[in-house]
């Protein structure tokens, strides 16, 4: 397959197809720096020296021979589709036009190495002018106001073939589909995050409801709303809702579905990779209530899961990676795929497609293994809590995310556990070191005596009054047991 990112000046062609190539495991090549290293000049001396009449002829030959090549990413220079044979070109190929008005371009746009602009940067307006309609004529995707990510998430939804795996998973139908989430739009009703229908707007259904997401969404008022909007829809048993999002939406979206009419079905599109690995599978939903986590909710098998993880690539920086942490932690518990992961770690954090398809079907089916043993949590699937006993202080505390906080969390418990002996130093250090590359380790000290009166208040503390607590100890990879621990002992490791 061949990728061709087309646009003006500045529209970040260069920018975005590098990062692109990285996540599609294709060759980048940016046609300016193929032609200048040809010519062994820049290409404003190219322009200076043989003239623009010159270059452009460089250019058409490029093309020419980048479609004879396969598995590349290209960056085209802005004034590529100035020439008619080379736009009948790109118009077979998977040719995006990253769209930016003008004064978007104008302040991003640098003079530098521009000769077509060396009359100023306010040129930009006119040959954006006399070209937009060449622009026009091919796909494109919005990228003003958008993350470098969020365009190459857009990108890759348009490019993706969107082919399903299903995992012959036991707690419920799940499936790995690169694309998969375009399957959305057939779906009549939908509870969206807000910030995904933004991103992924071409796919989502006029008729989708799109909600605020995170904690201070996570309640009873987000909650009645998705009601209305359901009876709104007169969804009934026989009737498909759908919720597209974080944790927060799935589990919201989840516990609405379970308790509307009843129960009616759910098809869950996590869009984030903690809820890819975790939130949506399991059955697992809930709401905050009075400050306290997830403190209403059921268990409630969705229809379905659709995980695509090309609706991950959208993911803030230090987010995307809390997913990661979330499957480290399922692979340390069960030792499968805890190598691969290790050796992997740098191609996720790039968000390389191939890497991520392979880490999320290991994951699911090593969550839906455990779910499946013990579906109500009286049992082994409490080993799941792994890292959220101290994970559990950090959030409030800390004031940081619960992706964030079970990284913190789990090193912290492991620590404790090395200290005394249970699990050696060698399996805490590679734990440390493997969560320290994934979201970094600059935790704070806790405060005494909330940090304790939370420690009291975990569900797993026997009694208030007790100073034991029984958390989730993994003496090495795929050997895990429940501890009792003191709690005064626990909490010296944090405060
Ligand atoms: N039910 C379970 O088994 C289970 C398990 C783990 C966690 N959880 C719950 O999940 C929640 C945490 O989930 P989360 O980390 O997904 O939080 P979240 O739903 O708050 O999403 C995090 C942020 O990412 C944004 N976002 C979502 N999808 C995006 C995308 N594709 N691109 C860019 N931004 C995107 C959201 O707008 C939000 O700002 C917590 O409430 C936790 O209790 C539930
Ligand atoms: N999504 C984006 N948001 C903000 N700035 C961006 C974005 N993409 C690229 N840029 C910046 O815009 C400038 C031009 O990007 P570049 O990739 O050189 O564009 P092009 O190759 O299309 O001329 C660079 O400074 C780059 O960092
Ligand atoms: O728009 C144009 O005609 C041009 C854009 C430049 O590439 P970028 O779009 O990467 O700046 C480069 O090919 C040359 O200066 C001509
Ligand atoms: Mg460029």
């Amino acid at each position: 397959m061949r990728v061709f990112l087309i646009g003006m000046m500045g529209s970040g062609k260069s920018t975005i197809g590098r990062i692109l190539s990285s996540v599609l495991d294709k060759k980048f090549i940016d046609m300016d720096s193929e032609i200048e290293r040809a010519k062994g000049m820049s290409i404003s001396e190219i322009f200076e020296k043989e003239g623009e009449k010159e270059f452009r002829r460089l250019e058409k030959n490029l093309l020419k021979e980048l479609v004879r090549s396969d598995e590349i990413v290209v960056s085209t220079g802005g004034g590529v589709i100035l020439d008619n044979e080379n736009r009948q070109t790109l118009k077979g190929e998977n040719s995006i036009y990253l769209r930016l008005p003008p004064a978007d371009l104008y302040r991003r746009v640098s003079v530098k190495g521009r000769p077509l602009l060396r009359e100023g940067k306010e040129s930009i307006f006119r040959i954006w002018e006399e070209r937009r309609e060449l622009y026009e004529q091919f796909p494109s995707v919005d990228t003003s106001s958008q993350t470098q990510w969020e365009t190459v998430a857009a990108i890759s939804m348009k490019i993706a073939a969107g082919e399903r795996k299903t995992l012959n998973s036991s707690s419920h139908p799940v499936s790995i589909s690169p694309g998969g989430f375009k399957s959305i739009g057939r779906m009549p009703n939908t509870v969206v995050s807000k910030r995904v229908q933004r991103i992924f707007s071409e796919w989502i259904p006029s008729s989708a409801f799109s909600i605020d997401d995170g904690e201070e969404a996570k309640g009873f008022h987000t909650l009645f709303q998705i009601y209305e909007y359901l009876m709104d829809r007169g969804v009934s048993r026989s009737d498909m809702v759908v919720g597209a999002g974080g944790g927060t939406v799935t589990d919201l979206v989840g516990f609405a579905s379970s308790t509307f009419k009843r129960g009616v079905p759910i098809t869950l599109y996590p869009t984030t990779l903690l809820a890819q690995v975790d939130a949506s599978i399991g059955g697992k939903n809930g709401l905050n209530f009075e400050g306290c986590k997830n403190v209403v909710g059921n268990f409630y098998m969705p229809y379905e899961t659709i995980i695509d993880p090309v609706v991950t690539l959208s993911m803030d920086e230090g987010r995307f990676e809390e997913g990661l942490v979330e499957a480290f932690k399922i692979f340390l518990i069960t030792g499968r795929w805890y190598e691969n992961f290790k050796s992997r770690c740098r191609d996720l954090k790039n968000r390389n497609l191939r890497a991520l398809s392979e880490m999320l079907e290991e994951a699911v089916r090593q969550k839906d293994r455990i779910v499946a043993i013990d579906t109500r949590e009286t049992g082994m699937r409490r080993i799941l809590n792994l890292g959220h006993t101290l994970g559990h202080l950090y959030e409030p505390l800390a004031g940081v995310s619960h992706g964030m906080a079970v990284a913190w969390g789990l090193e912290r418990e492991m620590h404790y556990f090395a200290n005394l002996g249970l699990i050696d130093e060698e399996m805490y250090r590679e734990v440390s070191e493997t969560l320290s590359e994934i979201v970094g380790l600059d935790f704070p000290q806790l405060p005494v005596e909330d940090a304790l009166r939370l420690l009291r208040n975990d569900k797993k503390a026997t009694t208030s009054e007790s100073m034991e607590i029984e958390i989730p100890l993994v003496r090495k990879p795929g050997s895990f047991e429940f501890a009792k621990v003191r709690l005064d002992d626990l909490l010296a490791v944090v405060v």
